[in-house]
């Protein structure tokens, strides 16, 4: 496993020199470029050799070794070959030995056609006979959005109309807090907290874009990534998750649901492996992030890969999954500006298979902003002032008067008049904008901004009038339904890995993270090892009380370590996790992966805690039957911790892990006419107590048998309890996982 990550990048970087230096005698992408493992140089295909070698030994299946790869770059019958030969690749070399060939014949591609603009690399792609492949079309098109804040009421967003297309790449800009996050959000329905009303029409129809969560992708302002994975491991796990589920169930779902839903029909071919390791790799290469695909992403607390890097990672979680509609929130904040040229080609290539690219972008350079195809300004207030081409822009706001000074970048004077900073020529203020935009495209002007259509001079009454027959006939006044999680059928022709699979690639990806985590968990293990020792030496057995108040001391400490460790499980990625679920990633998988890796500890800190508790205080009852008791506990606070962790914030969770304990174990242990005594029998300090002091009662015989009948009724245990007790923990555990489970669903969402 260590060697991969090295093998590949000296792969990479082998492929990368000898196809620049054969870059000149690539005249025609058509013709059949000579393999460069080959006719490289000796040394440096011995190099090579080393390197893939190295790898097939790696593979279990390197039988295959000797195989020829039917790798011919630039090859116009490669797409013929790959299905001919995907029997063929079953090592790692060979899948990564394609992957890289199909990047470089990609790069020898844009290599030559660098200059050529953007649009016309489509139509020069088809002439060359380069198959594009296209993804399902996702037009979002939206009619008077109209947003409100639940509390204030205050409108955040006003009568915006439009749409945002397939196979183009639109910029929402606008000055700072006009509502650009805003209004993405709501075309991805990730708004929270507000009323809105309007339409949005998902392919013309009226559809809620969740249906198609599997081939929406978002990117998040901030950076929410794994920061103790590697940047590969990121981007690998998250375009595992969002592809097709295990071959034999897959299978049975798609005729199940090729016989239910005619849509299936449009499903995308299962991706073999290879194609898989070609989408991450063509990722990684065009973030330009391969020198860095095998550091660790780092945290707030423990620096990583640099900002910047970040970023592209961000962008790359959601480019490896293939999504129809991609929208990004300030993707190229904190990048140069090649790197924001770097990632605008990448979301370019997108757009080229039919992606609908939107993005929130702050203040970009000219030769950057030339890059898009359609411009959304808004104004404060959400309102728009320009929706169309960026090509047009000028055009139109020179028929409003409004010319663009020479050597001014046109976004920037165009915010600075929106914000008040310029004054625009002529007769026409601010102010007028939006309402010009309504005008000229025919849209309802609010009856509280007709003052600024007279105020304009330019549009009559008469014509305000017509547009306001142009008004939906109240029908989009209606308010846009809301989310719910079990309603809404998945329309996104995508079928993702099952419960079982994601449940394995969870599994894989949070043992690497708490194997990674060594630290924090070895503390954990040394704090329960002194916590046994201290209070197993305070503590004294007497025969009389069966060392009960050593085994209150064991529930409240054992209690509060394993709460607080277990409240870490779910506390620390509720970004990440949040992320993940929208995008279709299964809940299921997450929860049980997680729970299923604590279980280690379940078993283990017991133990830890045992062996210096039992040693010191040496009770009656023998080791196994203490063991089985706190495994019990651990496993009944596991589960409230989870409750917790989900529900609450990470400080309040603690405070909460650390009062609990303590208070039932004061509770449980009651006099039998105090009020706190009536719910003695339902916490679950109680039961545990109950389990350890009748494990040692049973070992008391003979004339002891007196002292053990007094004992356990000042108590008031019973002897025959100790099976039921184990059970209500356990059950405990079961119900408040649960719990737990029910509000990541609901609370996280
Ligand atoms: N849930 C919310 N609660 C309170 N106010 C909100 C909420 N969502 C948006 N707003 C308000 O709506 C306005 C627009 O916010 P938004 O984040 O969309 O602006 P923006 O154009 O993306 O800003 P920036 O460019 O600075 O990121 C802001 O005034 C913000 O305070």
């Amino acid at each position: 496993m260590a060697k991969k990550p090295s093998g590949l990048q000296g792969l990479q970087q082998h492929l990368s020199q000898t196809f620049s230096r054969k870059a000149s005698a690539r005249h025609d992408l058509k013709s059949k470029i000579p393999n460069p493992f080959s006719t490289g140089s000796r040394r440096e295909s011995d190099k090579l050799t080393e390197i893939l070698q190295s790898m097939d030994d790696d593979d279990e299946n390197s039988s295959s070794n000797n195989e020829e790869l039917n790798l011919e770059i630039g090859d116009k019958n490669l797409k013929k070959k790959k299905v001919k030969g995907k029997k063929n690749l079953h090592t790692k070399s060979q899948i990564f030995k394609y992957a890289y060939g199909q990047i470089e014949k990609e790069k020898a591609m844009q290599e030559k056609n660098k200059n050529i603009t953007f649009s016309g690399l489509l139509s020069l792609a088809k002439r060359s006979g380069e198959e594009i492949r296209k993804r399902p079309k996702i037009e979002i098109a939206f009619k008077e959005l109209t947003l409100t804040l639940k509390g204030t009421r205050k409108c955040i967003m006003r009568s915006v109309s439009g749409k945002i297309m397939p196979g183009r790449i639109s910029a929402v800009m606008g000055p700072s807090g006009a509502g650009k996050t805003t209004f993405l959000s709501a075309l991805t329905g990730k708004i929270t907290g507000c009323t809105m009303s309007g339409m949005i029409l998902v392919n013309g129809k009226n559809e809620s874009i969740h249906s198609y969560k599997k081939i929406v992708g978002f990117v998040p302002q901030d950076d929410i990534v794994h920061g103790d994975l590697t940047v590969e491991e990121n981007l690998r796990f998250s375009a595992r998750c969002r592809y097709q589920m295990h071959p034999y169930f897959r299978l049975y779902v798609l005729i199940l649901l090729s016989l239910l839903n005619p849509i299936i029909r449009r499903l995308s071919a299962d991706l073999p492996k290879q194609d898989k390791v070609l989408i991450i790799e063509r990722v990684i290469e065009a973030l330009g992030l391969q020198g860095v695909r095998d550091s660790k992403v780092g945290t707030v607390q423990k620096r990583g890969i640099s900002g910047g890097q970040k970023k592209r990672v961000n962008v790359g979680l959601e480019m490896v999954m293939e999504p129809s509609l991609l929208i990004l929130d300030e993707p190229t904040s904190g990048l140069d500006s090649s790197s924001s040229s770097l990632l605008l080609r990448a979301l370019r290539r997108e757009a080229l298979e039919g992606v609908n690219v939107s993005m929130v972008v702050h203040q970009p350079s000219y030769s950057l902003y030339k890059m898009f195809d359609d411009l959304i300004l808004l104004a404060k207030g959400g309102i728009t002032v320009y929706h169309g081409p960026v090509k047009k822009v000028e055009e139109y706001f020179a028929g409003l008067g409004i010319t663009i000074p020479d050597y001014v970048n046109t976004p920037d004077y165009l915010i600075d008049v929106l914000e008040g900073i310029t004054k625009p020529e002529g007769d026409i203020t601010a102010q007028q904008l939006p309402v010009k935009w309504m005008l000229h495209n025919g849209y309802r002007v609010p009856p509280d901004m007709l003052h600024l259509c007279d105020e304009s001079g330019t549009s009559s009454p008469s014509s305000v009038g017509e547009s306001k027959n142009k008004s939906y006939n109240g029908e989009i006044q209606r308010e846009v339904p809301t989310y719910s999680f079990f309603s809404t059928p998945d329309l996104s022709g995508r079928v993702t890995p099952g419960v079982f699979t994601q449940y394995k690639y969870y599994l894989e990806r949070v043992l690497r993270q708490r194997t990674r985590d060594g630290r924090v968990q070895a503390a954990d293990y040394i704090i329960l090892l002194l916590a046994g020792a201290c209070l197993g030496t305070m503590a004294k057995v007497t025969d009389d009380t069966f060392g009960a108040t050593g085994y209150q001391y064991t529930v409240i400490a054992v209690s509060l370590l394993c709460m607080i460790g277990a409240l870490r499980t779910f506390s620390l990625d509720k970004l990440q996790y949040k992320r993940e679920s929208s995008s279709g990633m299964r809940s299921l998988s997450y929860f049980l992966s997680k729970d299923t890796m604590d279980h280690i500890n379940t078993a283990l800190k017991p133990l830890v805690y045992l062996c210096l508790f039992y040693f010191f205080n040496y009770p009656r009852s023998s080791f196994g039957s203490n063991y089985i008791v706190l495994v019990c506990l651990v496993y009944c606070v596991t589960g409230i911790a989870y409750t917790l962790a989900i529900s609450l914030e990470f400080s309040q969770a603690q405070l909460w892990s650390v009062l609990l304990p303590v208070v039932l174990t004061l509770i449980a242990n009651q006099s039998n006419k105090s009020a706190a005594s009536l719910i003695t029998p339902f916490v679950f300090p109680k039961w545990a107590l109950e389990a350890f002091i009748i494990a040692n009662a049973k070992e008391y015989n003979g004339v002891w048998l007196m002292t053990r009948c007094a004992a356990l009724k000042h108590y008031d245990y019973d002897i025959h309890n100790s099976n039921r007790c184990l059970w209500l923990l356990v059950a405990t555990g079961v119900g408040t996982r649960i719990i737990a489970f029910i509000c990541l669903l609901t609370r996280q969402r």
